[in-house]
């Protein structure tokens, strides 16, 4: 039985305690490098790199305001990186592509076979002329192979000619360039709201309906740039990939499961890319490039993104990964997002990390949070679900006293890493963690109530996974000594168990309340 069910968990997405709280600041500034703003919690999904590589992301368009000044259209796009062409600085090689806003432009361009899938979406049967690769993965003939030439070509002279006025088109591909960025917009928006629009509606209602934006861009491998992309999900709601050539072995697409779904990190098949060929799935869909063998591959991608859909619960819930008890297939495995990628397979070198997209800085801030003793509890790391947490509740204490009794708990949780043998380096959580709640913010109050604890200072550790959680007994003092022995005693398998969520009993009437918030 898998125990990791809803009610149980403590969730990633919990609100930060109160920037300015005087208790987290002193707490903080005493006690080093952020620990109470270090319990990082990433909104859902890390996804692929967005736009600006190491810059900051663009305002996604739904939270802007109403009644906030009128922007041109342009700058309210989610992805806007300006418009090389327009701006006067690049001089296309066919200029038709930059001509092509008009509905009928694209008919030359696109492959007979996409009429086929054209008319079985208006027929209501998309999948008479899709092949379906795997459970939410579709492929169809998309570009003529003289249109994949024609970009091509105005791809290596945009890469030429205005190298300098082009970005890398996310945080994991370095050698590839934005088209919408180039000048290419009207062209692209064309493609998605006359020709694709249809066909993702129809395959992912929710996701796919309404496209209103998008991000497009070129990928390109070939040994010595990019080799491969590790596993990731994209920040788009739909994306259409469609390979431009050139020649090249190996290079293939690997698919596991959506992000929120349990199988997640389950392999679900392996897509060989065929020039002109569209493979199309959703943004959550967990997806990496394989390494190339020999030659160069060149993809177009179209992220689409809906308001409609990026408005709604479903895009939260969609976008809140699961984290799953199941041994994941390895190819599934990415470096940059995966806490726990060294348990299975070897640290990748710092080149092939680099040649395969992965996010160093994301590796390392993660890496960082782990070498940390004691964690925020009003933010928790998502480990507090899967690995057995001591918790310390100091909310509503005096500040000193607070200090004291979190710094015993520092030189505790120490003194236990280094005698369960956890190196500086070790990348996985270790098999014990510990929190300190200073506040009643965040999860603290949801995690006290797991622990049925309601007095302050609390000591309880509890166990996710087992559905289990330990107490000290709520009449003994909170000190160093019984630090020091409720977390040896666990340790010897001599604490008692309770059932998760259980209230401690009648132990101590005299014990302080806790300060409230916490319902
Ligand atoms: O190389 C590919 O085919 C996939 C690229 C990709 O997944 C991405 O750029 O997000
Ligand atoms: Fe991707």
């Amino acid at each position: 039985m898998s125990l990791r069910r809803g009610a149980s968990r403590v969730p990633r997405g919990s609100p930060p305690s109160q920037p300015g709280a005087a208790l987290a600041a002193c707490l903080g500034a005493a006690l080093g490098a952020g620990l109470l703003g270090g319990g990082r919690l990433r909104g859902g999904a890390l996804a692929c790199g967005r736009s600006r590589a190491g810059g900051p992301s663009p305002v996604p368009s739904q939270v802007r305001a109403r009644g906030m000044p009128a922007e041109p259209a342009e700058k309210r796009r989610r992805f806007y990186f300006g418009d090389v062409f327009k701006g006067g600085k690049y001089a296309p090689l066919h200029p038709e592509l930059f001509q092509a806003s008009a509905p009928r432009a694209w008919e030359r361009w696109l492959a007979p076979g996409f009429k086929d899938v054209a008319a079985a979406v208006q027929d209501g049967d998309p999948l008479r002329a899709l092949r379906e690769e795997a459970p939410g993965v579709y492929s169809f003939e998309l570009f003529t192979p003289e249109f994949c030439d024609l970009l091509l070509e105005e791809v290596e002279n945009a890469q030429a000619t205005a190298r300098e006025h082009l970005e890398r088109p996310n945080g994991m591909n370095r050698y590839g360039i934005v088209l919408n960025q180039l000048g290419l917009e009207p062209l692209i928006s064309t493609l998605q709201q006359e020709h694709l629009r249809p066909v993702q509606e129809a395959l992912y209602p929710g996701p796919g309906t309404s496209p209103d934006d998008h991000h497009c861009f070129i990928v390109r491998y070939k040994a010595g740039e990019d080799v491969g992309l590790d596993m990731h999900e994209d920040d788009s709601d739909v994306t259409v990939n469609v390979c431009l050539g050139k020649e090249f072995t190996a290079a293939t697409l690997s698919f596991c499961g959506q992000a929120q779904e349990q199988n997640h990190r389950k392999f679900t098949t392996t897509y060989s890319h065929k020039k002109g060929r569209a493979v199309v799935h959703l943004g959550t869909h967990r997806h990496g490039a394989d390494n190339i063998g020999s030659g160069e591959r060149v993809n177009f991608i179209l992220w689409s993104t809906s308001s409609g859909y990026r408005g709604s619960e479903a895009y939260r819930k969609d976008r809140t990964r699961s984290t799953t008890a199941s041994e994941p297939d390895k190819v599934c495995l990415s470096y940059t997002h995966d806490r726990d990628y060294t348990q299975h397979l070897p640290r990748p070198s710092r080149e092939e990390a680099v040649a395969r997209g992965v996010m160093l800085d994301v590796v390392e801030e993660r890496s960082a949070i782990m070498q940390r003793p004691v964690h925020d509890l009003s933010r928790p790391i998502e480990e507090i679900n899967t690995v057995p947490s001591v918790c310390l509740f100091l909310d509503g204490l005096p500040p000193q006293r607070q200090h004291g009794l979190f710094k015993e708990l520092m030189e505790l949780a120490s003194e236990v890493h280094a005698a369960l043998g956890r190196r500086p380096h070790d990348a996985g959580p270790p098999p014990l963690l510990f929190f300190v709640g200073v506040q009643a913010t965040g999860a603290t109050p949801q995690v006290r109530r797991l622990c049925g604890v309601k007095h302050s200072p609390a000591l309880a550790l509890l166990d996710v996974d087992k559905e289990a959680v330990y107490r000290l007994p709520a009449d003994r003092e909170v000190g160093p000594e019984a630090l020091q022995e409720f977390v040896g005693d666990y340790l010897k398998g001599s604490l008692r168990a309770h059932k998760l969520g259980s209230e401690q009993q009648e132990e101590d009437p005299a014990a302080a309340p806790a300060a409230t918030g916490d319902t």
